[in-house]
């Protein structure tokens, strides 16, 4: 199954519903339906899915992810104004789309979706950072999504799939490759966009891994490596000393120079730390 449905074009539906993008809800659209359709493949195999989708706005991604296939989409709105848009949607494919109006860092989707969900979305940066850190830390794993696909700022999207020793290697690098395979999978220049955005745009691709690479727990590892990089230039013994009293022993333990800084420690390094002072806790 593939092709544009039958629908208005996207400017024509953002003209007849006065869909004016708006900064505080930060929309940039994307109104090519064939870009949209690449990006809904992207997702997986879709006519086996459940897809839930952040922010739809007028529509161009639920269109694609309809029209490529997807079994189910359940689409989460902040913004009132794109309903009507995204309900004219809804009659064009019975049955397959609902819509919730809402936040979705306060709605929970779950009842409404059938195993197995990947997760698709366009959203604003912060909004997508925070969701991607909640879905990447549940404490049971595997999580509820097999797959999130997700477009960031491509600064952002080379933070998730960032190694040891790069700049760009951080909370992020390591709460994503922890528990899941990261890769990024297409870049959009600005004017992919209505509005144009600032800066270019990528999608990564995030599958759940049935178990984490190595164990650790989640909410321990997350704060040993948000103290890690906040600070990141300072040597470890410093930035990690709230941690516990005898953090030197720790880091040692766990196989870490106390003298080494955040960016260096690899993945393994920093579940071995986890360990540690879970275990010191005790
Ligand atoms: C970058 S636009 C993308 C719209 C559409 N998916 C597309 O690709 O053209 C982001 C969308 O997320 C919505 N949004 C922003 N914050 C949200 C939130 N907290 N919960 C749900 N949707 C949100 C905006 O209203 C907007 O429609």
């Amino acid at each position: 199954m593939s092709g544009i449905d039958d629908l208005p074009p996207l400017r024509d539906v953002i003209a007849a519903h006065d869909l004016r993008a708006r900064k505080s809800l930060g929309q940039n659209f994307l109104l090519d339906l064939n870009l949209t359709a690449r990006i809904a493949r992207a997702a997986g195999p879709l006519p086996e899915l459940d897809i839930l989708e952040i922010g739809p706005g007028p529509g161009g991604l639920t269109r694609g992810l309809l029209a490529e296939g997807a079994r189910r989409v359940l689409a989460i709105e902040k913004d009132r104004r794109c309903i009507p848009a995204l309900e004219e949607i809804a009659a064009a494919y019975p049955g397959r789309l609902s819509i919730i109006e809402g936040d979705a860092l306060e709605v929970d989707p779950l009842e409404h979706l059938t195993p197995p969900v990947a997760v698709a979305a366009n959203l604003p940066y912060n909004v997508g950072t925070e969701l991607l850190v909640r879905w990447l830390t549940p404490q049971a794993w595997p999580p509820f999504w097999q797959s999130l696909t997700l477009m960031f700022q491509k600064e952002v999207a080379e933070r998730i799939v960032a190694a040891p020793g790069s700049k760009t290697y951080g909370r992020l690098a390591i709460l994503a490759q922890w528990r899941a395979e990261a890769r990024i999978v297409m870049t959009l220049s600005p004017g992919a966009f209505t509005p144009p955005p600032k800066v270019s745009s990528a999608v990564v691709h995030l599958t759940a891994l049935p178990e984490p690479r190595f164990p650790a727990d989640p909410k321990i590892l997350e704060e040993v490596v948000a103290r890690a990089f906040n600070q990141r230039r300072k040597m470890l013994r410093a930035s990690l000393k709230g941690l516990h009293p005898d953090i030197e022993t720790l880091l040692e333990e766990a196989g870490i120079a106390p003298t080494d800084r955040a960016e260096q420690i690899s993945l393994e390094a920093f579940c071995a730390l986890a360990r540690s002072v879970q275990a010191a806790r005790q």
